[in-house]
């Protein structure tokens, strides 16, 4: 008689067979990162990592957004960026750094998670971390869940297998990215302990992206320049991989801050491009621009008013705004996109003063009472942020958030410490 494991060794014979066949032989895109995801924006948690005031106009551009960063990153601020970002207005996933910033909370609120597998770093970036991570989440995550979907603890071996049953399928879940680090001075790098040696050329570059794609079955193969563009050797090595890889999507990121090299990275045969560095100093110039915009102008200035201000006090061209659209492809004039956005932001942010001013008089003791006076403004902002995410009133709860403490007030508490302006 057949015994079971026999049987469940057929089984899972005919699944890898019927798996295989449909990459290979069928050419079935079975992968489930989208191959129409030509543009990531990589949100960085951390809390000197800064998002613009209206940052759904901005991001209605992107495929997708990545949360992760390798510096200063915890459970609580991924959480909480997270809460901000995911889908308003595209999906977004988590790319954790370290295996505690994974949490239930984190998991329910990605697309999906994206493990980072180092292919040219040291032994703890390709498998190290991993193995730690699995730990955590057998040992950590896997009963948390159990004990929240069960009424009754199992205990004992009952639970210790739940356990790994939960901890398996959760890696089957994830989405596995194979890093190729080659830019020597960047955070990444001195994570994962890439040296000179280990910089690799075109030949070797397509060597471990075919191991990363038929051995590791990772979903991403990931070419990481983080902070400087790669340049010809970049396009050498992307041409060289995308040769060889059928079933895996190919990305490239690092210091992309323009049209031409963007376009020049996917026509090497990237599926899509990450834009990390440009999209966060849109926030950090915000800033600069509403201090001075508020020191100039008055608060019922026109939209011409802030136009002719903005030709007077800003280098469109140069600004980090326009850098950003301009990386993605699809948006025909990244400059014009740039200057509307910074329009509605300068006035909604002089209208928010008009609001704060009476306020101050009024002395609101509860959120509702915020929230109605910026209702009742009419902020431009909030028209166009509620035309992007197709809901009521998000840049409201915002605002309310970012205001209550100047009033004593206690809101409904979005993370707003991660957005730029402050009240
Ligand atoms: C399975 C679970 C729960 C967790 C996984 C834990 C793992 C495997 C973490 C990977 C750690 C690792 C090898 C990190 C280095 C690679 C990396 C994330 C690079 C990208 O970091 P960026 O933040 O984009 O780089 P910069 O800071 O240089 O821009
Ligand atoms: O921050 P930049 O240089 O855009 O790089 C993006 C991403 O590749 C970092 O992991």
């Amino acid at each position: 008689m057949t015994s079971l494991p026999a049987i469940a060794r057929r089984v899972e014979d005919v699944t890898a067979t019927a798996s295989i066949a449909a990459r290979t032989l069928l050419s079935l895109d079975t992968n489930p990162v989208p191959g129409d995801w030509t543009h990531i924006t990589k949100i960085d948690p951390e809390d000197e990592k800064q998002l613009p005031l209206l940052y759904p106009l901005y991001l209605q551009h992107t495929s997708a957004v990545e949360v992760g960063g390798s510096r200063d990153v915890t459970d609580q601020n991924t959480e909480e960026t997270l809460d901000l970002v995911a889908d308003r207005p595209v999906p977004a996933f988590q790319e954790p750094s370290g295996p505690t910033q994974v949490t239930d909370e984190t998991r329910s609120k990605a697309e999906f998670l994206a493990i980072p597998e180092v292919l040219n770093g040291d032994v703890d970036a390709l498998i190290g971390q991993l193995g730690a991570g699995i730990e955590h989440i057998q040992d950590d995550l896997a009963p948390e869940m159990i004990a929240e979907k069960l009424p009754i603890s199992p205990g004992g071996a009952i639970e210790d297998r739940l356990s790994q049953f939960a901890s398996a399928w959760m890696l089957r879940e994830a989405v596995f990215e194979a890093y190729i680090i080659m830019n020597l001075d960047s955070a990444a790098a001195r994570e994962s302990n890439v040296t000179e040696d280990d910089l690799l050329d075109p030949g070797t570059a397509k060597q471990r992206a075919l191991a990363a794609e038929q051995h590791l079955e990772s979903e991403l193969v990931y070419l990481e320049y983080s902070g400087t563009f790669g340049g010809e050797e970049a396009e050498d090595i992307l041409e060289a991989v995308s040769d060889g890889l059928t079933w895996s999507r190919l990305w490239y990121g690092g210091g992309l801050d323009n049209r031409e090299n963007a376009q020049r990275v996917l026509d090497a045969g990237a599926d899509a491009v990450v834009v990390g560095n440009v999209f966060h100093e849109i926030a950090d110039e915000e800033v600069d621009v509403c201090e001075q915009v508020v020191a100039d102008l008055d608060p019922d200035a026109s939209r011409d008013d802030v136009d002719a201000w903005i030709d007077s006090n800003v280098d469109l061209d140069a600004a980090s705004a326009t850098k950003y659209l301009s990386t993605i492809v699809d948006v025909s004039n990244p400059e014009g996109r740039a200057r509307e956005y910074l329009e509605t932001t300068i006035l909604t942010w002089l209208a928010v003063q008009s609001v704060l001013e009476e306020l101050d008089t009024d002395e609101p003791s509860s959120a509702t009472e915020i929230r109605t006076a910026f209702r009742e403004a009419d902020l431009p902002g909030t028209t166009a942020v509620d035309a992007v995410l197709d809901a009521e009133g998000y840049l409201l709860d915002v605002l309310v958030d970012l205001a209550g403490p100047r009033y004593d007030v206690e809101t409904d508490g979005l993370p707003v410490k991660h957005v730029s302006l402050e009240l």
